[in-house]
């Protein structure tokens, strides 16, 4: 059984403590491998690398910066089945989105190894005719970065490329359930060359590991995607010693069912939107408005594709949806089916651990649906991170906009219509980061800003070219003569 350790200074190095923890595979229960778990002591030879890597890092050019990024895209790409397959095996999701995600992450390196050798400043013309002035942007030194298990690939990376082209090294704590895949793509970073330093990955607890980055002052910024509860414990230790944070956190994402919605471009946006990755993104469709004098043909049409949904082990072929990523989320997920049951909705499908053979091994819930849900019920208020759905009836399209904006997150939201006035008006109205039409909440490119609003985030945006405002910051020059 091999034990993934963390990597310090370009070095892979077990804990002080020489713990460790078995990863389990959600589909099988079978041990995965083991990953170190880590110790404070652990965490401050990993900053002090980063911070003895971080000048002659930021003192090469944006494209050296840039060549390391295109080696380690070209590495992860030559072991993008590896990597998918161990994705797969720690926490569930399906072969075909892992490598998916895999491919996503090769991309977003390729896209910010470009970014070094695009303009990082501007020139301002000052009041005084003598003077130059302008601006340039310098790395804010050592970024920490914790991550979650659902996007273990893309969401390491996205934050990691831009970190590193802006001339930031870095510390990273992925999530404990996915350290091995971790390990994997760090392993790439490692196969690359970067200076020793610039890349450090220490594993273990949130609370040990997680916690002590927050509160360690050679780390200038954290960047951090999970639940708002942590981001929330993140931020105040962020402020109380004034390092740079960023958040991005949960969500209970709306599609609106408009009464001219295309039901069946409607119905496959809503299973894939809710029920892709087990509803494990943050970006998944959990509530759905649908108006009322169209309810029934949609929801006859949503209870026959949820029948053809096959569910199984996601290394097997033809599975469209593997188990919860963990026994601790499946159980999760139960409570809010009972929930939901004891709130008075009305359970049209699923909400069932699913037994047998093929599946007492694993933590396998059926795609579950409930029907007349009100917008306060817990089931429509909290995100459940697993594969529920909460049905909510309107009468109007405002009434459909209220109901969008009824809960404490938003990231991302989505109508079905053919009508271009109810398409400009909800771009105006929902109170969302990830605004889309005729198409499933789900699904970001790379290339475009990515964050909420409310408790989905601390309101900075990542990827494409917004991910510089966190990594660097700006300098403001006047110069004469
Ligand atoms: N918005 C999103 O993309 C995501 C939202 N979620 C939400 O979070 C819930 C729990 O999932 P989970 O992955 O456990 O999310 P968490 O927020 O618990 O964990 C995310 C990351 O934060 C770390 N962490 C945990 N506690 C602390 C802490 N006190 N200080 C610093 N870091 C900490 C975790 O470490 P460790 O691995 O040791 O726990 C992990 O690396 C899900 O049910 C879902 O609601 C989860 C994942 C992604
Ligand atoms: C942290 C959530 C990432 C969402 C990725 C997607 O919707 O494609």
């Amino acid at each position: 059984m091999k034990t993934y350790s963390n990597y310090i200074a370009g070095e892979w190095k077990d804990s002080i403590a020489g713990e460790t923890r078995e990863i389990i595979n959600p589909a099988t229960s079978e041990v995965v491998g083991k990953s170190s778990v880590s110790t404070a002591e652990d965490l401050n030879r990993a900053v002090q690398a980063a911070s003895e890597a971080k000048f002659g890092w930021s003192q090469l050019a944006g494209a050296a910066r840039g060549d390391y990024l295109y080696k380690v895209a070209n590495i992860i790409e030559a072991r993008l089945e590896e990597i998918a397959e161990t994705m797969t095996r720690e926490m569930g999701k399906t072969l075909p989105e892992a490598k998916g995600e895999t491919a996503r992450g090769v991309a977003i390196l390729r896209y910010y190894a470009g970014e070094g050798m695009r303009k990082v400043g501007d020139v301002i013309p000052s009041s005084d005719s003598e003077a130059l002035m302008f601006t340039k942007r310098v790395p804010l030194g050592v970024v920490g970065i914790i991550t979650p298990w659902n996007f273990p690939v893309a969401i390491p990376i996205w934050k990691m490329a831009p970190a590193l082209i802006y001339g930031n090294t870095v510390v990273i704590k992925p999530a404990s359930e996915t350290a091995i895949t971790a390990a994997k793509v760090i392993d790439c970073f490692h196969e690359a060359g970067l200076p020793k330093g610039v890349v450090n990955m220490v594993t273990g607890s949130g609370s040990v590991i997680g916690d002590g980055m927050v509160n360690h002052r050679g780390i200038a910024g954290i960047s951090f995607t999970g639940s708002d509860v942590v981001g929330k414990q993140i931020a105040m230790g962020a402020v109380e010693r004034g390092a740079k944070f960023q958040l991005e956190m949960g969500g209970k994402n709306p599609v609106i069912i408009a009464e001219d919605a295309d039901l069946d471009k409607a119905v496959e946006g809503t299973i894939s939107g809710a029920f892709r990755s087990t509803g494990q993104k943050c970006t998944a469709t959990s509530r759905v408005l649908v108006h009322r004098n169209i309810k029934q043909a949609f929801v006859d049409k949503l209870l026959t594709a949820s029948q053809s949904i096959k569910i199984g082990n996601g290394l097997e072929d033809g599975v469209w949806m593997g188990p919860c990523s963990s026994e601790s989320q499946m159980e999760t997920v139960l409570s809010y089916i009972e929930k939901g049951k004891k709130e008075g909705a009305k359970l049209l499908f699923g909400g069932n651990r699913l037994r047998g053979s093929e599946f007492d091994q694993g933590f396998y819930v059926e795609p579950t649906i409930f029907d007349e849900v009100d917008s306060k019920m817990q089931i429509a208020q909290e995100e459940i991170f697993g594969p529920v759905i909460a049905v909510i009836p309107f009468d109007n399209l405002e009434e459909a906009f209220e109901l969008a904006n009824d809960t404490q997150f938003g990231l991302s939201a989505s109508i079905y219509t053919e009508n271009v006035g109810a398409m400009l008006k909800f771009i105006d109205r929902v109170d969302a980061g990830l605004v889309r039409i005729n198409a499933e909440t789900a699904g970001v490119e790379l290339q475009a800003p990515f964050g909420g609003m409310k408790s989905s985030s601390s309101h900075s945006r990542e990827q494409g070219e917004a991910a510089i405002e966190f990594y660097t910051s700006i300098k403001t020059v006047f110069v004469k003569g």
